[in-house]
């Protein structure tokens, strides 16, 4: 472990939409995400306790804005402004109106070099303890998939500077990364792929039933279903993929592994086939992951 900030857990994540109408519905009405407010072109959209998991944006260019995790203290963020300082990641303070609009107490934003993605780290959200599920039993925000050109640099920066663990990697082309020491097998991962992109975002869902019932709902209002039902060898999770408007991918899961703070079994080397996603044998679609850009701003 090199740096001094402990992960509490992944908190959102920001796409930019090219219709904000269509896609807060079908988030809203598909997915299954209560909208909490709305900003002008700005909806911010959650299944937890949490002020935001989703933010949706309406924007020229469909992708991932930025990945917002929450860390333990104020100590914790005032250390990892320090250290991002000193690495040359260059994070900035978000202004007083900005965090109040986030619900959280203080954040800053900087951006990886090797993939380009914007990370935000917070402190303090603002938490809502009666928050109700709606048509489907999301239990959190699971974790956020990118494709990544020049995987050894972007994984040698997550791992080796950003406190990114390895759970379970196919080395060189897949890599499994929790955000230690939240004790999900994964918060975040990274492709290897021919450019950078957005590859998906996970909604874990505490019903295996729910996954049923979304590949019926997802049918009938015609919404492409990408890869499974299926089974994941490295998280052990149940999981279904289908497109949004857009043509980005979420993923509903159930089950994950998880792993203790201290004491965890080291990462498995795993092999490059295709049961390693899919242990039932589902093959993905061409336009799994495909859809998406990693944005160039927050
Ligand atoms: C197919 C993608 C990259 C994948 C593979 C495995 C898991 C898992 O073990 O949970 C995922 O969540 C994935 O998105
Ligand atoms: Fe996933």
């Amino acid at each position: 472990m090199t740096a001094p900030f402990r992960y509490r857990r992944l908190s959102y994540v920001a796409l930019d939409v090219s219709d904000l109408e269509q896609s807060l519905g079908f988030y809203r009405d598909l997915v299954g995400l209560t909208v909490d407010r709305r900003h002008d072109d700005t909806a911010y959209l959650r299944c937890s306790e949490l002020p935001q998991n989703l933010v949706l944006r309406e924007g020229d260019t469909p992708g991932l804005a930025r990945a917002a995790f929450e860390l333990e203290s104020q100590a914790d963020l005032d250390r990892a402004f320090t250290y991002l300082d000193d690495e040359g990641f260059a994070p900035e303070w978000l202004t007083a109106e900005e965090a109040g609009e986030l619900k959280v107490g203080a954040a800053l934003r900087f951006r990886e070099p090797g993939c380009g993605l914007h990370f935000e780290f917070h402190v303090e959200p603002e938490l809502q303890d009666d928050f109700e599920a709606g048509h489907t039993a999301i239990a959190r925000l699971g974790h956020v998939v990118l494709n990544v050109a020049d995987f050894a640099t972007v994984e040698g920066s997550l791992v080796g500077k950003l406190n990114f663990l390895i759970s379970d990697h196919v080395p060189g082309k897949i890599a499994f990364l929790r955000a230690f020491p939240n004790k999900y097998h994964h918060s975040f991962a990274i492709l290897t792929g021919p450019s950078d992109g957005y590859n998906h975002v996970n909604f874990m869902v505490s019903d295996i039933d729910d996954v049923g019932r979304a590949i019926n709902r997802m049918k009938k209002a015609e919404v492409p279903i990408v890869f499974g039902p299926g089974r994941h060898e490295p998280s052990g999770s149940i999981f279904l993929y289908f497109l949004d408007p857009d043509g980005m991918t979420t993923e509903y899961s159930f089950g994950m592994e998880e792993f203790e703070e201290e004491g965890a079994r080291p990462p498995r080397e795993l092999e490059a086939k295709p049961e390693v996603l899919d242990t039932w044998g589902s093959i993905p679609d061409p336009r799994f992951g495909k859809g998406g850009a990693i944005l160039a701003h927050a």
